[in-house]
């Protein structure tokens, strides 16, 4: 059966990176994906963005909706504090089994826990299921139309508290534009946007972040 891209990126990663290195992880699917073949991982531009807001959040408890290959899913670890935690969210099998792998061999494994299957139906079960009160820090980076419902699901089901951030990927391309003119439009949130660029690319994209004010 031939390889899928995925495939071909993981398997560039196990036999260039260090195991056991998230940093090494990152700069490899990162050089493989500017170098050989795209790939819609949030890259080095935008995931300095993505850095420096978590160093500034501290977060402890996570949640990111679009694993994909799992690039952020190791990246946001990497910096979390040991008794942080990363949930995961994505509904195709095989990308979630990509993602596994390359998490486990980044070493990240015990902070990060990938949740397979739809955010609609995961979202409902993260407080009785998954044992999360509150969120500190939720990642939007899955189809950009399901930014804005699973957005009010997280609000429907508490799981925001004061000062919680949502930092949405891609909010310029592909762009996400009835989650921006929402939470724009909503003075519960505080937002922020930070331009960039589209990951490998010289097209202009941009993140938003934004602060539940409770
Ligand atoms: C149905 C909604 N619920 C979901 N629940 C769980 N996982 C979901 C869900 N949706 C999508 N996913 C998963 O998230 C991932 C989808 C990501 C969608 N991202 C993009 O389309 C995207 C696209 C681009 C892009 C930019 C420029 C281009 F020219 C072409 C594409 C750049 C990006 O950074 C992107 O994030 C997949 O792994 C998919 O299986
Ligand atoms: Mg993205």
């Amino acid at each position: 059966m031939a390889q899928s891209k995925e495939e071909r990126i993981l398997n560039f990663v196990l036999q260039n990176a260090v195991r056991g290195d998230p940093q090494s992880v990152v700069d490899t699917i990162d050089k493989y994906c500017s170098q050989k073949e795209w790939a819609m991982n949030v890259g080095p531009e935008k995931g300095l963005i993505l850095d420096k807001i978590l160093e500034e959040t501290k977060p402890s408890v996570l949640l990111e909706l679009g694993t994909y290959c799992g690039y952020s899913a190791v990246r946001i670890a990497r910096l979390l504090k040991p008794s942080a935690r990363l949930l995961t969210v994505e509904f195709n099998p095989d990308f979630a089994a990509i993602a596994r792998q390359m998490i486990e061999f980044a070493g990240v494994q015990d902070k990060v826990k990938i949740l397979e299957g739809p955010s609609e139906t995961i979202i409902p079960q993260l407080k009785k299921k998954h044992e999360v009160d509150t969120l500190d820090f939720v990642f939007l980076d899955h189809w950009k139309d399901r930014y804005l419902p699973d957005t009010i699901l997280l609000l429907d089901h508490g799981l925001l508290r004061k000062g919680s951030v949502i930092l949405a990927d891609n909010v310029i391309v592909p762009g996400a534009p009835e989650f921006i003119k929402y939470i724009r439009n909503n003075n519960r949130f505080e937002c922020t946007n930070y331009p960039s660029h589209v990951e490998y690319m010289k097209v202009k994209d941009a993140m938003e972040k934004a602060v539940f004010v409770g």
